[in-house]
Order: structure tokens, then sequence, then C-alpha cells
């Protein structure tokens, strides 16, 4: 029987800005994805009718709630096809946490199903049809580095960025994305991300400008609600970090280092902590 295995990485916001409020309560916004090598793996095999989703975590959704089945949905419905799937998500991406873990494995199983079905379907195709289950699923189809725009699905690729060191680190608390962006007060916002000159500073490869000059506006929000962001944030930057930042809506924090022995250093000192840690490098 035919199995496709495929990898879904976790992304954060090097710089991520709230323009405006739509009519439909979704937000433009103006950020800095980029991609890094924390995954989950998602095998799909073909079975005879309905979905079955099994996860090595508990706390994953198996039902109509994962963003997977969503995926599935769209497929089905788009090409007519009344055959099942099985799908298996190894978790590693803490979950609720600002670093797109639903969005990915989404992504993921829409370009695991276009192989699946030889359906042909293009990367381009694949983000249309990916911005319907989530903001982010465009940018996880996408991968790598990118400028979002619009509700985070025009994106602008952007030179590579990769083999940064990077240190995330994640309390043990679930953030609501939707709860974040209804509780930002754009009147509020009093420090913006020069979005253009960071872009600037990337290709220059100028790692300790970026690493300075990132903001994200939802962490006022969030850390309004959970101070633990800013602790980390503090033990990140007394740690070495060039910068630290939150990632999305929260809670995940980052670092980025231009030494791996004092990222490794304060990898250790979070870890008696925290039990979500991770040393990890863009893609
Ligand atoms: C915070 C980020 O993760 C940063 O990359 C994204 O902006 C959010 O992306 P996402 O989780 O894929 O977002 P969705 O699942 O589409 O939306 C979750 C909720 O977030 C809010 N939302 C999301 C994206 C956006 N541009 N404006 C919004 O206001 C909406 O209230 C929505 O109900
Ligand atoms: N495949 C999945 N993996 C993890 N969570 C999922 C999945 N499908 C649905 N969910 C649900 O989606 C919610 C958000 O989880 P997710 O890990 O995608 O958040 P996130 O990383 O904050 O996303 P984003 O950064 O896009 O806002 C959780 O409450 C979870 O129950």
């Amino acid at each position: 029987m035919k199995r496709i295995i495929v990898d879904a990485y976790a992304k954060i916001n090097l710089s991520l800005d709230v323009l405006r409020r739509r009519e439909d309560g979704y937000h433009e916004v103006e950020m800095i994805m980029q991609q890094v090598d924390l995954k989950d793996i998602i095998t799909i095999k073909e079975i005879e009718k309905g979905i079955i989703i099994e996860s090595n975590k508990k706390e994953v959704p198996t039902d109509s709630s994962n963003l997977v089945y969503k995926a599935w949905d769209i497929i089905c419905k788009k090409f007519n096809i009344d055959r099942g799937v099985y799908i298996n998500i190894n978790k590693n991406i803490p979950i609720a946490a600002g670093l797109a873990g639903g969005s990915s494995d989404a992504a993921a199983l829409l370009k695991g199903l276009n192989k699946l079905w030889n359906l042909g379907l293009t990367k381009n195709e694949l983000m249309e049809l990916g911005v319907n289950i989530g903001a982010d699923v465009p940018f996880c189809i996408m991968g790598g580095t990118a400028l979002a725009q619009g509700i985070g699905e025009k994106l602008t690729r952007l030179n590579n960025f990769s083999n940064i060191y990077i240190l995330l680190a994640t309390p043990d608390i679930q953030v609501s994305t939707a709860y974040v962006y209804k509780n930002l007060n754009l009147k509020e916002i009093s420090v913006r991300p020069d979005t253009h000159k960071l872009i600037e500073y990337m290709e220059d490869n100028d790692i300790d400008s970026v690493a300075k000059k990132m903001v994200n506006v939802l962490e006022n929000v969030t850390i309004k609600k959970y101070p633990i962001i800013q602790e980390i944030k503090k033990d990140m930057i007394n740690g070495g970090a060039l910068g630290s930042l939150m990632s999305g809506s929260g809670p995940t924090v980052f670092g980025i280092y231009n030494n791996e022995k004092l990222l490794k250093e304060t990898e250790r000192k979070l870890k008696k902590r925290l039990s979500k840690v991770y040393s990890v490098k863009t893609i």
C-alpha cells in the first residue's frame, strides 16, 4: 500500500506588525516568517472510506477539529474523491504555542494528498486552498523565509536566512490566537517593526541588527496576561542571545544566537524550569 511521509516544520515570526482590523474581524499584518528545523512527521495512507487520525501526543485532537481533517475535506470536495485516509501525526511542535504546528500539519497534508492521488496541483494552487484552513497555512506550504502581508497569505519570498542558531522556549500555557488579536488595541501600539529595514539587514546577513530590531506588536497583549514570557526573554538576553522575541501570538519565546556554546548554556538553564526548550536552526 502506498505510504507518503511529509515533514511539517514549525515557523517563527522575526517581526509581526498589525496594520488594521478588517470588517470580517481578521487583521491586515506585515510579518517576516521563518521556518525552523523543529518538525512534526505526517504519515498518510489511503484507506477505503473516512478518516482516521492518530498521534503520539494525546493532546492532539483526532476529530474534525484537527486541521488535517479540514485539509482532507477540502481536497475530497474539490476533486470529488470518496477515498479515505489514515493519518499519523508524530507531534514534536508544542501545541497552541505560536509556532504554527497545526497549520504546518495541514500544509503537509495538502502536499501529501496531492502526491498520493496525483492531483497535479502547483505550489500556488495548494497555497490558495490552504488559506481556507488558516492564515499561516500558505506560508507553511511555501516554506523557507518570506514576507507575509494581507492576512498572512500574500507572500513574497525573501533571501535565504538559513543555519542561524535559534533557541525556542515554550512556557506551559496555551494561547488562543483569536484572543490575542481580539485584545489588541491598535491605538496603543507605540513601537512597530521597521519591516523593510529588517529585510535589508537580512539581505546583508547582519544577524546582530536583525536580532536587535525585531518587534512583535502582539507581545503586549500576551505578556500582559502571561508575564513569564518577559522573564524568558530576559533570561535569553542575559544568556547571550543577540535578541529575543515572542513568536506569533505566543507564548513561545525565541532567541537568536551567534554562539552555539552560549545557546547550549541558556538551554540547560531554561530546561531546569521549562519542559519545552529546543535548540534549532533556521532552514
Ligand atoms: C499569529 C500568527 O500565527 C502569526 O504568524 C498568524 O497571524 C495567525 O495565523 P493562524 O493561527 O493560521 O490564524 P487563523 O487560524 O486563520 O485564525 C485564528 C484567529 O486569529 C485571528 N486572526 C488571524 C490572522 C489574522 N491576520 N488576523 C486575525 O485577526 C482571527 O480572529 C482568527 O479567528
Ligand atoms: N494538527 C494539529 N496539531 C496541533 N493542534 C491542532 C492541530 N489541529 C488542530 N489543532 C488545534 O489548534 C489549536 C492551535 O494549535 P496550533 O499548534 O496550530 O497553534 P499555534 O502554533 O499557536 O498556531 P499559530 O501560530 O498558527 O497561531 C489547538 O488548540 C489545537 O487543539
